[in-house]
């Protein structure tokens, strides 16, 4: 079986329990994506459980789309309960560079525990590598590929791994740049797409170990679940029925054959 195809089968066998603080927009989407791929999602952020839920989870997903002073403080004790009992996390820095609040919260978080992952979509990557490589502008267009160089520095500096999304999805850990072809132009037309990408990545990386691998099947089965999709779909209400379907039905073996990648 191709390594791919093994974390898909892996997140099948031992159903990982996956630590979500997100956004009120999208809880109840993530939530379903993940247990229709196979994965055991928990929604938490109350201040006073954030670190047992933590310490008990495979993995974390850290998403700022609805800020508010609390959950910042949930975030914060979360990615620090994180980094104390290595658990891998990933941060979804929903809107960065839309006001200065976000910005400053994006920073406040990945400078209290570096994330493993940080997926973001090409204006999220260049605004946040905008701000946290100072000696190094960049592009304000907001095509994938002008994200790729402040993301390869952004990587670099945090030493860790960025995920663009979007028509092409671009993984990038040091010099390894994994691109996944796959997708629908359907998946962004429904809210929460980019958010259950991010919680695919912290269901991948709750089986998987090596980060840039997880990363790029979490984008992988996004990819191949959202062809599927788009085969039997309309429009976004029964592509988003069809979604969840595809996840439920992907096998290791189709995953493996139908992901367009230079993995
Ligand atoms: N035009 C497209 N073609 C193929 N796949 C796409 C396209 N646009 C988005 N996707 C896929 O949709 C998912 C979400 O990516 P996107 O970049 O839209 O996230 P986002 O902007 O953060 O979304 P949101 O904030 O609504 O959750 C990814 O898996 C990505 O590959
Ligand atoms: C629409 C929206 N607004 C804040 S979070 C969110 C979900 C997509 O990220
Ligand atoms: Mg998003």
């Amino acid at each position: 079986m191709s390594s791919i195809a093994f974390v898909l089968q892996k997140i099948r066998t031992k159903s990982p329990l996956v630590h979500n603080i997100t956004n009120y927009v999208v809880m109840n989407n993530t939530a379903n994506a993940l247990l229709a791929v196979g994965a055991s999602p928990v929604m938490a952020h109350a201040i006073e459980e954030v670190k047992d839920i933590v310490t008990i989870s495979s993995s974390l997903v850290i998403n700022m789309g609805t800020l508010s002073e609390k959950w910042v403080e949930s975030m914060l004790m979360a990615v620090q309960q994180a980094k104390a009992t290595k658990t891998p996390f990933v941060f979804d820095p929903v809107g960065v560079g839309a006001s200065a609040y976000r910005t400053a919260i994006a920073q406040k978080i990945i400078e209290t525990a570096t994330p493993n992952v940080i997926r973001g979509n090409a204006s999220e990557i260049m605004a946040l590598a905008k701000v946290t490589n100072s000696t190094k502008g960049v592009d304000s267009t907001m095509d994938t590929k002008d994200a790729i160089e402040g993301a390869t520095l952004l990587a670099q500096k945090l030493n860790n791994t960025i995920v663009i999304s979007g028509e092409t999805d671009y993984i990038i850990t040091g010099d390894n740049i994994s691109k996944i072809e796959n997708g629908s132009p359907l998946m962004a037309k429904i809210t929460g797409m980019g958010c259950t990408a991010t919680a695919l990545v912290g269901t991948c990386l709750g089986v998987e170990e090596d980060i840039h691998l997880a990363a790029t099947v979490a984008m992988a089965i996004m990819g191949v679940a959202g062809d599927l999709a788009h085969e039997k779909s309309a429009g976004p209400g029964s592509f988003q029925m069809n979604f969840y379907d595809s996840l439920y039905e992907l096998s290791p073996e189709v995953l493996a054959e139908k992901v367009k990648t230079n993995a």
